[in-house]
């Protein structure tokens, strides 16, 4: 799909993931000056039960949070104990009888992502909402633990891994009046994002914009290309794919000095807080309005255009079959006529 990249792609793919972030953050000035955002209406959730990918943390944190406060067994999948023991018991403290739970997963390692689901399928319980939340965003250039670069390994191929291992537990627990869902957190860097389907994981010349982009790229065109397959089988499971917008995170700590600057000066203006970021995850994991609905790319709780080049079901196709070789997964796309 792109040329080989040289240290000027690196440059441009810099300077439009940072164009992006520029633009969305003017939008969200806009928008505070306005009247800022506000939380849509949720139901409780009663007897239902979700996994929260690094949900120790960050957007994936104010996520877990909502959701055990509507109602939901919560189970945080993260790499990151000390954390999660005092989230869990922070959680519990802020609300009695939360049900919260956290199981040990690192998504840079495929060997962790199957002990964790085998984990979670000793419990028998079942899984009604799956948030592939969890992600690194402009990290040096390092590997994961089965050799892939760490943005494509752990955002993208972890979350790819995970949901294949778990779809068959989403399955059983979705009927027809109430699907399960899978929603997968991506980012609006995607649009800047380029799929290079001959160098992955940029070994040529690596850009960690560009793989992080590349990463949130693939998740989209993941999040279609599952809601074909589930809509072929005529599964009571949706996916669609959210972008929370620029959230005060952590997730900026790799990031150029001068942005964690802003960051610190000015996020409480320019940012969202982290319970803002998870508002369009929630509203994807339990809104009535979506119930059967997938395929969509949600942005403020609202659908929306993703890059036109997530729509190509051939590359959707490629990039499947591609990650299924990758992570060992068998390919059942391969024989089903998608819709
Ligand atoms: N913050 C933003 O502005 C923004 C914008 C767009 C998209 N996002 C996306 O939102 C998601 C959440 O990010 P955030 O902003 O809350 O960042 P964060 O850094 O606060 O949280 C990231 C979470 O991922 C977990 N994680 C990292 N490596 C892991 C691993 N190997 N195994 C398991 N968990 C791991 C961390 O422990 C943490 O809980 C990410 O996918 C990110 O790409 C964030």
């Amino acid at each position: 799909m792109s040329p080989t990249r040289s240290p000027l792609s690196a440059l441009r793919a810099a300077l439009r993931v940072y164009a992006v972030g520029v633009a969305l953050l003017a939008l969200q000035l806009l928008r505070r000056c306005r009247g800022g955002f506000s939380q849509p209406g949720f139901c409780p959730q009663p007897d239902r039960v979700a996994v929260v990918t690094g949900g120790t943390d960050g957007i994936g944190l104010s996520t877990a949070r909502l959701l055990t406060r509507l109602g939901m067994r919560v189970v945080i999948a993260g790499n990151n104990k000390d954390r999660a023991e005092e989230v869990v018991s922070r959680i519990r403290e802020e609300m009695l009888n939360a049900k919260v739970e956290f199981l040990y997963c690192d998504l840079a390692s495929m060997r962790s992502i199957r002990q964790f689901v085998q984990k979670f399928k000793m419990k028998r319980i079942p899984l009604h909402v799956l948030v592939n939340n969890a992600g690194v965003m402009m990290v040096p250039q390092r590997k994961t633990e089965d050799g892939f670069e760490e943005h494509f390994g752990l955002n993208y191929l972890g979350h790819f891994l995970l949901t294949n291992l778990l779809l068959d537990s989403l399955k059983e627990s979705g009927s027809p009046a109430h699907c399960s869902r899978v929603v997968t957190v991506s980012s609006a860097t995607h649009y800047v994002g380029e799929l290079n389907m001959e160098d992955l994981q940029g070994s040529r010349s690596y850009s960690a914009h560009g793989a992080y982009a590349q990463s949130k790229l693939a998740l989209v065109m993941f999040s279609y290309h599952l809601q074909r397959l589930l809509g072929a089988q005529g599964c009571h499971v949706t996916a669609n794919v959210v972008d929370p917008g620029v959230v005060n995170t952590d997730l900026y700590k790799h990031v150029f000095w001068g942005t964690r600057l802003v960051q610190k000066v000015l996020g409480w203006l320019l940012f969202k807080t982290p319970d803002e970021g998870s508002w369009t995850s929630v509203y994807a994991a339990v809104s009535p309005e979506l119930e059967g609905v997938g395929g969509c790319y949600l942005y403020n709780a609202k659908e929306t255009q993703s890059l036109k080049v997530t729509y190509d079901q051939k590359l959707q196709r490629q990039l499947w079959a591609q990650s299924c070789q990758m992570t060992g997964i068998t390919d059942v796309t391969r024989d089903i006529v998608l819709g």
